[in-house]
């Protein structure tokens, strides 16, 4: 583990709780997650978008994503962001996670919320392959919904990016990281061993085994992988390191890896960097297709 990791484990529970507490730093965290329910139930009543709720990806209530696409007759195939969640496994839904459908479809992209079931309903394992079997259930299905299966790029925040980076480096030897054309990891958490030593365990239940099988930084990306990583200048040091760290080693593996500190952002408005047309993360995702 880096050095820089491995110090996170030595700091007393208290500090690593508090940094792996984002909202107990972040200038108005209530406010962000309120504005992104806000911009998702827009998006999911738009009178300019089409949008098939709720389809089911597999048999757990939960398991279900939301298709956001512009109207787009006769047109090319669209291609689609697909966006997991954060909370720490733990909290949160869908609900949240169309928060940028309707700018993503004013460029002609299409957007789909992935749902997934919370730990300690299931293990962080099983949730896991939740979100593979969606991934793999989004590639197959998307000419259905005039989606182009080579144009999908996986987004995730906090937790939701150590989902996705799990499908960069196909965790569970699925072979789903070919199904995707770029990863946008936001935030998130890629070695586990101190997320395991603080509060997130209570719930999380994360297993010295799933430590090993499940953190990213303990494997290797697909090779051909186009990675974005996107981080708020103003996050706590616990989530900096963890993107740091990511960027160092992945670096040395992959040819496109791009990276974005966006000054003044915490760890919730820095989500609101998907709805700025002009923003470098949203750069590098139009490049990804
Ligand atoms: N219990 C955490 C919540 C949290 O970390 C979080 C909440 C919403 C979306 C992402 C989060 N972080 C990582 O997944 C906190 O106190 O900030």
């Amino acid at each position: 583990m880096d050095h820089r990791l491995s110090a996170l484990l030595s700091l007393p529970r208290a500090e690593i709780d508090f940094q792996l507490s984002p909202s107990r730093s972040a200038k108005d965290a209530a406010g962000s997650l309120n504005t992104m329910v806000s911009q998702t139930r827009q998006a999911l009543t738009h009178p300019k978008l089409k949008v098939d709720r709720d389809l089911e990806y597999g048999p757990r209530t939960r398991q279900k994503i939301d298709v956001f696409r512009p109207d787009n007759p006769e047109g090319a195939a669209l291609p689609c962001l697909v966006f997991i969640h954060g909370g720490f496994w733990q909290e949160g839904d869908k609900s949240v996670a169309g928060f940028a459908a309707e700018s993503f479809a004013e460029m002609g992209w299409a957007w789909i919320s992935v749902g997934y079931t919370l730990t300690p309903d299931v293990t962080l394992s099983a949730l896991t392959a939740e979100v593979h079997e969606a991934v793999e259930y989004i590639s197959s299905n998307a000419s259905t919904w005039g989606i182009d299966p080579r144009k999908i790029v996986l987004a995730g925040h906090s937790a939701g990016a150590h989902l996705a980076a799990s499908v960069v480096t196909d965790a569970l030897g699925l072979n789903v990281a070919p199904l995707i054309a770029g990863a946008v990891l936001i935030s998130g958490v890629y070695e586990l061993a101190p997320i395991a030593a603080s509060y997130v365990n209570d719930l999380a239940r994360i297993t010295p085994e799933e430590i090993a099988a499940l953190s990213p930084l303990r494997q290797i990306p697909a090779a051909a992988s186009n990675v974005h990583l996107l981080i708020g200048a103003d996050e706590p040091e616990a989530f900096q390191i963890q993107t740091q760290v990511l960027q160092i080693t992945w670096s040395t593996l992959l040819d496109n890896l791009t990276c974005e500190k966006a000054a003044g952002r915490d760890h919730f408005d820095v989500l609101e960097e998907l709805n700025d047309p002009a923003s470098p993360t949203r750069v590098a995702i139009n490049n990804m297709v």
